[in-house]
């Protein structure tokens, strides 16, 4: 891989520089934890869409069978199978690494240390789109290699943990992506999403899933993961709340049984006060009348 003819400038620049604003200053993140940003130069797409489709005709003509992606597409072809491991590990380690370290540490982002690289394909003859579902990543970088095609918008739902993958999502989770040739979306494995339909031409994107071995070990100790799964969070804001709700009706409850104590108290020590001044004008005029009769 040579960088300078795979990468477009400021990409590269934003990785030479390395620093949280330079990347920040060639990304968007249209929606929390979807980070978007242009990456591949031209000739590079082009250049890796001949490399699948020679590698397709190779599969064809040798009536070879081969792996596909993941269980979910039927077409496509695993990279990682003719040659390009070597590449797409690289591009993990300098390149997708020092952006996750910044983005997605929570995730294991610092300590990707594998891959799973392929390429889908979508359009006539190809898959359609691409049913609601997380990635076997922490990290997926996403790639549009071309070529010309409508739809295929990728949706995303929130990011969510093995245990609540199936519940529902907060309106501000919803969010619609449309593909570019060249631009790159970056997003945790398990934010959860899909692909609508390509409803014409023919559409292949890059996926290079990215996994780190030290968090999938770290992960089995840990029961709550609030750092980053939608619903971890809102259980534990409710939890918050309803605990800081208890105490203050304790606080109120001790306020007022304290008020009512005082009052008591006030009362008693009046009423002693009243006995006792009767008592001594009571003795001073027995007193006064003794001496005086
Ligand atoms: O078609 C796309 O752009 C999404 C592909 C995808 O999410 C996947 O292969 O995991
Ligand atoms: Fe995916």
């Amino acid at each position: 891989m040579h960088p300078t003819s795979t990468f477009v400038p400021s990409f590269l620049k934003a990785i030479t520089d390395n620093t949280e604003e330079s990347f920040r200053s060639i990304m968007s993140e249209p929606s929390p934890g979807v980070f978007t940003f242009e990456m591949l130069q031209p000739s590079f797409c082009e250049l890796l869409v001949s490399e699948v489709e020679n590698f397709e005709k190779w599969v064809n003509e040798a009536k070879f069978r081969i792996m596909r992606p993941n269980t979910m597409n039927r077409y496509g072809a695993v990279l990682d199978d003719f040659g390009l491991e070597t590449m797409l590990d690289k591009m993990m380690e300098s390149f997708v690494r020092p952006i996750s370290k910044v983005f997605f540490s929570e995730v294991g982002g610092a300590t990707l240390d594998s891959h799973h690289g392929f390429v889908v394909e979508y359009g006539k003859d190809r898959d359609v789109d691409l049913g609601f579902h997380v990635d076997d990543s922490e990290v997926t970088l996403n790639v549009c290699l071309g070529k010309q095609f409508l739809g295929g918008e990728l949706f995303f739902r929130g990011t969510r943990c093995d245990k609540h993958v199936n519940t529902g999502s907060q309106s501000e989770e919803i969010f619609d992506y449309t593909h570019a040739p060249g631009r790159a979306v970056l997003h945790r494995g398990r934010h959860r999403h899909g692909a609508r339909a390509t409803t014409s031409g023919h559409r292949i994107n890059l996926l290079l899933w990215c996994r780190s071995s030290v968090f999938r070990e770290m992960k089995k100790y840990q029961k709550e993961f609030s750092s980053w799964c939608g619903e971890c969070l809102r259980e534990k804001k409710e939890r918050q709340r309803a605990s800081l709700a208890a105490t203050k009706w304790e606080t109120l409850v001790a306020i007022y049984f304290l008020t009512v104590h005082d009052k008591r108290v006030a009362e008693e020590r009046e009423r002693i006060y009243d006995m006792t001044s009767f008592c001594i004008i009571n003795a001073g005029l027995v007193l006064f009348m003794l001496m005086y009769s």
